[in-house]
């Protein structure tokens, strides 16, 4: 027989509703938990039938059963923290309120009461026994409208935030994150209030609908990361972090909105080694043709994003680069995440409004590579130090394979080629190579 090698992770609990649409409620929670590395155990308060467009029914529990489940996970696992969603009733918010004084671990409360569809999830005489939930809780993330229901204060904007979260202190809750995603602007601002202070985390507002599921995940993301020891501010901070990315490449599923994408972070983490395998492919049939004829004065990289990459961390390329040797080209050192700063970061800037894009390359340019592109017929750009990366890639009809750059005095003129996949981008390369020696 094989021996056994135990994986021991933190535990936490979700006590919320089954989203048959997979994007919010239990199944976001339990999916952001594992993003996390943490394992997720649930009560189910509720089950609904939803979509992506709205909510179809949605059936509470028997009081018993929720309880059931909660002292059945409660009285085995090591829970290292648990949240709160969907409680559907006021009898199953008093049942977690009357359970909570007893938790002994961090409990964070999402008041949920309305669907991103705008359904309601919780029925109206519910919001008064949140009160008594929050008295025994560690953190509540209610949106805009939640705070109002909570504070009786309208929040639309900083200042109002900060009253409608320090009324809602009172109940005794010892932090309240207010959520911004409700509140109009280009950028949104998360507050969290806590006796000792406020502290705001800003996102870049992303231009989308499909936030269902946000709330939920954002949640989670905060519980699983105390159930692993970070302290409040710095598992919020690394939350709204992962929601901003998880909003950013949004699962396209359902005839709706969409959903929220918990598995952003995986995905991209699992991306990386392929990536960089990619790249070192793209540079092998660079060696193997002998691109010399293209390579400028400081060199020729290759880099590659991996698919949901912000900065140039999360991009590979070859250390020192491919130069031009006796024979032939060589790149000087390995394939290496962050080893690229100048072509990592015009991939990365063109990613904000193209981000499809995972590969680049540079390589010389002159009168033959004029020629060269212009015989090609390939859309080309033209870039120069004050250029907007939003005017060469943000319009996907007219978007470049080339885009070159002239240079300045000291600042090699050169030739930049982007491409989806790595096989396209060196086909490219090799394509010009041979149109240059014509
Ligand atoms: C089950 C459930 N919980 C929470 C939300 C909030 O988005 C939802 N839509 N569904």
């Amino acid at each position: 027989m094989r021996t056994p090698a135990p994986d021991a992770r933190p535990v936490a609990l979700t006590i919320a509703g089954s989203d048959s649409g997979g994007g919010a409620g239990i199944q976001a929670d339990l999916a952001t938990m594992t993003a996390h590395g943490v394992f997720g155990t649930s009560a189910i308060t509720a089950v609904t039938a939803q979509h992506t467009r709205g909510v179809e029914s949605s059936f509470a529990l028997p009081l018993e059963e929720v309880e059931a489940q909660i002292e059945a996970v409660t009285g085995d696992f090591a829970v290292g923290a648990a949240k709160t969603g969907m409680l559907a009733t006021t009898e199953i918010v008093q049942l977690v309120a009357d359970q909570a004084p007893a938790f002994e671990f961090p409990l964070i409360v999402d008041p949920v009461m309305v669907a991103s569809s705008g359904d309601r999830l919780l029925e109206p005489e519910a919001e008064r026994a949140y009160e008594d939930l929050l008295s025994a809780a560690t953190l509540a993330t209610p949106n805009a409208d939640e705070a109002e229901v909570l504070s009786g204060i309208e929040v639309t904007d900083l200042e109002s935030a900060r009253d409608a979260a320090e009324t809602i202190l009172e109940t005794g809750v010892d932090a309240v994150l207010l959520k911004g995603g409700h509140v109009p602007g280009e950028t949104v601002r998360d507050v969290l209030v806590t006796a000792d202070g406020t502290r705001t985390f800003e996102h870049p507002r992303i231009r989308t609908d499909a936030t269902h599921g946000s709330g939920c995940t954002l949640a989670s993301a905060i519980t699983a990361r105390l159930a692993k020891g970070e302290p409040l501010e710095v598992a919020v901070e690394g939350a709204t972090d992962f929601l901003a990315r998880a909003v950013r490449y949004y699962s396209d599923v359902g005839e709706g909105h969409g959903a929220v994408n918990h598995a952003v972070e995986l995905r991209n983490a699992a991306a990386r080694e392929p990536t960089a395998e990619a790249v070192q492919a793209v540079v092998d049939r660079f060696v193997a043709a002998d691109v010399s004829g293209l390579v400028p004065e400081v060199g020729v990289n290759v880099v590659g994003a991996t698919p949901y990459a912000e900065s140039i961390a999360e991009t590979a390329a070859v250390e020192g680069r491919i130069t031009r040797t006796l024979d032939g080209v060589q790149p000087n050192r390995g394939v290496r995440f962050g080893a690229s700063s100048h072509l990592a970061d015009f991939l990365v800037s063109a990613r904000e409004y193209a981000p499809d894009l995972r590969f680049a390359v540079n390589c010389r340019f002159d009168e033959d590579v004029e020629r060269a592109l212009e015989t090609l017929e390939w859309p080309v750009a033209e870039t120069d130090r004050s250029t907007d990366p939003a005017d060469v890639f943000g319009d996907r009809e007219t978007r470049p394979v080339a885009v070159i750059d002239r240079g300045d005095v000291g600042k090699e003129a050169m030739t930049r080629l982007v491409a989806e996949e790595p096989e396209t981008l060196a086909d490219r390369l090799l394509t010009l190579d041979a149109e240059v020696k014509e």
